[in-house]
């Protein structure tokens, strides 16, 4: 268990993977349904231009981390919680602040062609769709966070499948309160 998760009132959850596997999609959802505060880490490091430039390879920003931890930690540290990140990697984030860790998995053929629609190609379609086939982002949550808070959740596009993971994780949230004590 993270180290301050007894003192907040909600979880705060991560939700992670490689680009295009739906984070934003169950994200969005999540934060309706719960009326959790959407956290998207690519848009606030936009917005609060939390980058030294652009990768010109990649075409992705060179996030600098230390501000955008600075910005994080009173958010993610209030006793109200209940913020859900979504960012395509997690172990910047320091374990105390996270209570679950939701990684989105998706089938390569699958994410080729929602990575094409976006416009990635060459070595940034390649990088992606090795490193889903690879499991970075799950090895990387595994390794960066306790076990137990660590879920792996299909997001290849079946119907209904973004409704029913979006329940199992309210259901997680659910019984999180009630071990904490913080359930209405
Ligand atoms: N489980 C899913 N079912 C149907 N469509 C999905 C699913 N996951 C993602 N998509 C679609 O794939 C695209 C990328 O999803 P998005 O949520 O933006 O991914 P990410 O935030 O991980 O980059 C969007 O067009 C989204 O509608």
């Amino acid at each position: 268990m993270a180290p301050e998760s007894n003192t907040r009132k909600n979880p705060n959850i991560i939700i992670t993977g490689t680009p295009g596997v739906g984070k934003s999609t169950h994200a969005e959802l999540l934060a309706r349904e719960t009326g959790f505060k959407l956290l998207s880490v690519n848009q606030i490091v936009k917005d609060e231009e939390f980058h030294e430039g652009k990768d010109e390879v990649l075409k992705s920003w060179i996030v600098d981390e230390d501000k955008l931890l600075d910005y994080l930690e009173p958010i993610m540290s209030s006793s109200e919680g209940g913020n859900i990140l979504d960012w395509h990697a997690c172990d910047i984030f320091p374990e105390r602040w996270i209570d679950l860790v939701i990684v989105l998995r998706c089938e390569s053929s699958v994410l080729y062609d929602r990575l094409k629609q976006r416009g990635y190609e060459g070595q940034k379609l390649e990088e992606n769709i090795d490193a889903e086939i690879m499991q970075v982002l799950l090895d990387e949550a595994r390794e960066s966070y306790d076990e137990e808070i660590v879920v792996e959740l299909r997001s290849d596009g079946e119907v209904g499948e973004v409704d029913s993971n979006v329940e199992r994780i309210q259901g997680w949230v659910e019984n999180w309160k009630k071990d904490h004590g913080t359930a209405e």
